[in-house]
């Protein structure tokens, strides 16, 4: 397939750049010179239909070669996009012709700037526009050599010009100098015709005369120059705007877990980490979280297969979802294990919530064929950390430099990974110390949460246990005299 104009729209753009085969992008940048060597080829049509008229400041004479070497560019970049896209997997080829392309662009854009008569405005939006299209479409490498050439080039040229005694000829007759009505000249001649034909003053012809040239002159500058700046403004602005699309579908994948669509663990523990120093430093009442074991998945993986253990998992994210409200941070932990942090939530509606979320679970009804369906129930571990709690472990942390805790895998986790010989996770959670707190504060929440869950399967699992009600039973069992809890 020839490259075409079509593919110029935002979404076909976007897919040339991430996707396309090398070929397939020089073969579009040459589309586009060949649109760039159209609108010269136009202007030149132009002036030869208006020869009578701009005679007098174009000079007629140079026209034709200029508009042959126009066509031969047109012809050979014509060519080019028809050649690069049928020879897709040829690299050496490939290579040979983009360096070719790209000399023979900037020999012919530096040659057109001269020859219309070194306007800084179309030499800048060529050199620089140019550039930058290829930068995207071609290989990098040619493309800065090929801007360092133009830009050896240009000062070369301009030095011939400056010093050099070289007359560089260009399309343009002298537009300004009163002294040029002395002497024989297309426009002091077109200015005596409109004199007389007019009956007004020479001078004051030739000064209308000047204007239209100047006019003139600086419309095909505008003409030259401005389509192409608009089209390289659009190509950047696509560009960016991919780049952001991408930025956020990359973020997205590193963040998201591909089976269940919800946060993963390394994400999860990220933004509780975040929530957590929050409610440290706005002095929240209630920090608490929960840790969800399905039960008993295994058997479904061994009984039904993978793919159903996998749906289940989705199903069961689509409860969790449905049941949690938007700001809760929900992420897969494990296999079959969840953790939900529910910042500024006290310990009672903590339990309420995942009371709700453990009935959503056992009653949802798991559709799988018309004819097979299946139920599954989960285990709940949860904790809540109270600000005096919070103050206590402050005040512990402050006294005595206690030992650092390593960031160990919950108990449960080591049980099952003993088990199942699973590959151990690696805990990434910030270590970073915080406000006179230990600095794996969010590992121990954790901990103590699993330690719950841990007991919730061990007295018959579909049940949530409060972790915070099992350390005041303890403290009360080892010293019935005391009322607090024991230390995190
Ligand atoms: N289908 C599927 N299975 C998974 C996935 N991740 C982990 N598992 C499986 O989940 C199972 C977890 O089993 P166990 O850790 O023994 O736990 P259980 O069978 O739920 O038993 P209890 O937790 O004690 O109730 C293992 O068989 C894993 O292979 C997954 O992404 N998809």
């Amino acid at each position: 397939m020839t490259v075409s104009i079509y593919q110029l729209g935002y979404k076909k753009l976007s897919r040339i750049i991430f996707e396309w085969q090398a070929a397939d992008r020089v073969s579009l940048m040459a589309l586009f010179i060949l649109m760039e060597t159209y609108l010269h080829w136009l202007w030149c049509l132009y002036v030869w239909i208006r020869r009578d008229t701009l005679g007098a400041y174009v000079d007629i004479e140079m026209l034709y070669p200029v508009w042959l070497c126009i066509n031969v560019m047109g012809l050979f970049t014509w060519w080019m996009v028809e050649y690069l896209s049928r020879i897709k997997n040829d690299d050496v080829r490939l290579n040979r012709w983009q360096i070719v392309f790209v000399s023979v662009y900037s020999v012919y854009i530096i040659l057109i700037g001269l020859l219309l008569g070194h306007s800084g405005f179309f030499a800048g939006v060529s050199l620089v526009g140019g550039i930058m299209l290829g930068m995207m479409l071609i290989r990098r490498r040619y493309i800065w050599r090929a801007f360092l050439g133009q830009l050896l080039l240009i000062l070369v040229l301009t030095s011939l010009q400056q010093w050099g005694g070289v007359n560089i000829p260009n399309l343009q007759r002298a537009i300004s100098g009163v002294e040029i009505l002395g002497s024989y000249n297309h426009l002091a001649e077109t200015a005596i015709v409109l004199a007389l034909e007019n009956d007004i003053d020479r001078l004051t012809a030739l000064d209308e005369i000047r204007r239209s040239a100047m006019l003139f002159w600086h419309s095909t500058y505008m003409y030259l120059a401005v389509p192409k700046a608009i089209f390289i403004v659009y190509v950047f602005r696509t560009l960016l705007i991919i780049l952001d699309t991408s930025k956020e579908e990359t973020l997205k994948h590193a963040n998201q877990d591909g089976l269940t669509q919800l946060t993963n663990r390394r994400y999860g523990l990220m933004k509780m980490q975040d929530t957590f120093s929050l409610f440290v430093l706005e002095d929240k009442q209630n920090y608490s979280v929960i840790l969800m074991d399905l039960d008993f998945f295994k058997r479904i993986n061994d009984n039904y297969g993978h793919q159903v253990g996998d749906q289940v998992l989705q199903e069961v994210a689509g409860v969790l979802k449905s049941t949690l409200q938007e700001t809760c941070n929900v992420s897969r932990y494990g296999g079959e294990e969840f953790l939900i942090v529910l910042p500024d939530t006290s310990h009672r509606e903590v339990l309420t919530i995942a009371e709700q979320l453990r009935s959503n679970i056992a009653e949802h009804v798991i559709q799988m064929t018309d004819d097979f369906s299946l139920q599954v129930t989960a285990s709940f571990g949860v904790y809540t950390l109270t600000c005096e709690e919070l103050t206590r472990i402050k005040q512990d942390h402050m006294t005595s430099e206690s030992e650092p805790v390593k960031p160990v895998l919950t108990k449960l986790q080591k049980l099952k990974r003993r088990h199942n010989k699973q590959t151990q996770v690696e805990y990434s959670i910030s270590e970073q110390a915080q406000n006179g707190l230990p600095s794996d504060m969010c590992q121990r929440l954790i901990s103590i949460a699993d330690k719950a869950l841990y007991e919730a399967k061990d007295r018959g699992r579909n049940q949530v246990v409060s972790a915070n009600e099992m350390r005041a039973a303890k403290s009360r069992s080892e010293s019935p005299s005391a009322s607090g809890t024991e230390s995190l």
